[in-house]
């Protein structure tokens, strides 16, 4: 079932179009990406979807109901993080919770809520003194409160030191085994990778493709590319025999040998058969990031 269905979303800022012809569906219980450059019109999307801003056409149903239109009923079934978001300095952690939770006629226990969310020491800590991390993980809570059914987190992780980020990442993979659907807005290939089972690439408005991370990287280059080394002198033939391989090459002290299938299995078992030793081997993929540089010519 579509939780989410976006046709023809089209949104124009004084004469500039931010966003056209934009489609896509969100399944129950995805964790939907959208991924895309600076300007590519990601959180414009998202806005209009969740019913904070007014499209200039195209049509878009979430749980069913049109955000315009039904905004006060979806907005106690809809939690949105939005980038950028603020509070009052001086408000708590359990404060904003408590206020929140008070906007909702079904909340989550918020008590809990910042238990879960590793802000059981900072619940008397007041908004301007969180980290920054500290502030995200209280967005989602936030988020969270009202026991939404669909959630939209717009660049979660943007300006958190690394660590921070895999630790919000881990909270958002937690989000997901309670069966929330999340559209997560993201310009971090690795966080797509990691968190997304599907992905709409945007760019200049657009979107350029839609699949899983996986299927969006094999569109691109299926190919695959083992590198090693070897001590003393290699026959070649060895390995352009193999059906897997299509090319053989020497890169300096390195063999690369490019191929596609089971291409590491075929090679090592040669390798085995000959009582070769392979040393420093490595396996190379195509990644998100070239799958995104192929689809939209740019690299963030
Ligand atoms: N309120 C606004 N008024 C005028 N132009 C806007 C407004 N909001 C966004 N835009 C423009 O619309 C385009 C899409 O912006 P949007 O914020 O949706 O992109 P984004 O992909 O979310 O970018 P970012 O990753 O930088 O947040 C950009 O060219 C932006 O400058």
């Amino acid at each position: 079932m579509s939780v989410i269905e976006v046709s023809n979303l089209h949104k124009a800022y004084r004469g500039k179009v931010a966003v056209q012809e934009v489609s896509f569906a969100v399944a129950e219980g995805e964790i939907f990406g959208i991924l895309g450059p600076n300007g590519a019109g990601k959180t414009t999307t998202v806005e209009c979807v969740a019913g904070l801003r007014v499209p200039d056409g195209g049509m878009i149903r979430v749980l069913g109901l049109d955000p315009r239109r039904d905004a006060t009923k979806l907005h106690t079934q809809v939690g949105v993080q939005l980038q950028e978001s603020q509070l009052p300095e001086r408000l708590k952690v359990w404060e904003a919770l408590h206020l929140y939770a008070s906007f909702y006629p079904d909340p989550l226990d918020w008590e809990q809520l910042i238990v879960d969310w590793g802000l059981a020491e900072k619940r008397a800590t007041p908004y301007a003194k969180l980290s920054g991390g500290q502030k995200q993980r209280l967005f989602i809570t936030l988020a969270l409160v009202g026991n939404p059914k669909v959630v939209f987190l717009d660049e979660l992780t943007t300006g958190l030191d690394p660590q921070a980020r895999r630790e919000t990442w881990e909270l958002i993979e937690k989000l997901r085994r309670t069966g929330v659907t999340v559209v997560l807005v993201t310009h971090f290939m690795e966080e797509a990778e990691r968190l997304c089972d599907r992905l709409a690439v945007i760019d200049d408005g657009q979107v350029v493709a839609l699949d899983t991370p996986a299927g969006l990287v094999s569109k691109v280059d299926n190919r695959q590319r083992i590198r090693f080394r070897v001590a003393g002198q290699f026959d070649e033939r060895l390995l352009t025999g193999i059906p897997e391989v299509s090319e053989v090459a020497h890169e300096g002290s390195h063999l690369v040998v490019t191929g596609r299938g089971d291409l590491l299995y075929a090679v090592t078992s040669v390798l085995a058969r000959n009582q070769i030793v392979a040393a420093d081997l490595r396996v190379e993929q195509a990644s998100l990031d070239d799958a995104f540089v192929a689809l939209t010519g740019k690299r963030f």
